[in-house]
């Protein structure tokens, strides 16, 4: 599959806005990220060089469930309204933010965002970085990427979301991504 540089998706689903956000509010989201009460991320014994925390909801990947999570705090309100705003959502939809910094070394490995959650809308800081994709096809996978240029924002839902792994490569260079999700009907109370 092609790289798409243009308007046109690069998978049905995925949707890109750039500059979503400005320079110095890059700046102050990366240093309010480095102030969180981050921690390696952990999976069954494995520590990561990915730091994380969430707010509102967490995914409790030891116990396998979602749990609460501090509230969203209030610096981190705008831009969960502009990211709902981007993709025409409620911003009490997203009731999940993650803040994510990946230190030199550190990606994240082929994966599908857990099913609780529905819509997924990024945000990228510090570095450009690759947003890869996948598709089991036979003895083999289907294969798209899709740029993530910083300050600019991602949305991921529909085939995008559901029928493709993503990934990030290791990076030589730190980044930082902020996500928001909304809940999964099936899943929401
Ligand atoms: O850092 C990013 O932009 C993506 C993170 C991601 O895929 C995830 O946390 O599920
Ligand atoms: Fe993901």
């Amino acid at each position: 599959m092609m790289l798409d540089l243009f308007d046109t998706p690069v998978l049905p689903g995925l949707a890109e806005r750039p500059d979503i956000i400005d320079r110095s509010e890059e700046q102050m989201l990366i240093r309010r990220i480095d102030e969180s009460d981050l921690k390696p991320f952990r999976f069954q014994g494995w520590t990561g060089k990915r730091f994380t925390t969430s707010f509102g909801w967490c995914y409790d990947f030891e116990a396998g469930k979602p749990m609460e999570a501090p509230p969203i705090p209030d610096w981190l309100e705008p831009f969960r309204d502009r990211a709902a705003h981007f993709v025409g959502l409620a911003p009490d939809l997203l009731i999940q933010a993650l803040l994510i910094r990946y230190d030199p070394g550190a990606g994240i490995g082929w994966h599908r965002d857990r099913p609780v959650y529905e819509h997924i809308i990024g945000i990228s800081l510090g570095e450009p970085a690759t947003m890869r994709f996948r598709q089991r096809r036979g003895e083999g996978f289907a294969r798209a990427s899709m740029p993530l240029e910083p300050r600019a924002g991602y949305h991921m839902s529909g085939g995008a979301r559901y029928d493709w792994e993503h990934s990030i490569a290791e990076m030589e260079m730190p980044r930082w991504s902020i996500t928001f999700r909304s809940m999964a009907n099936a899943y929401a109370r």
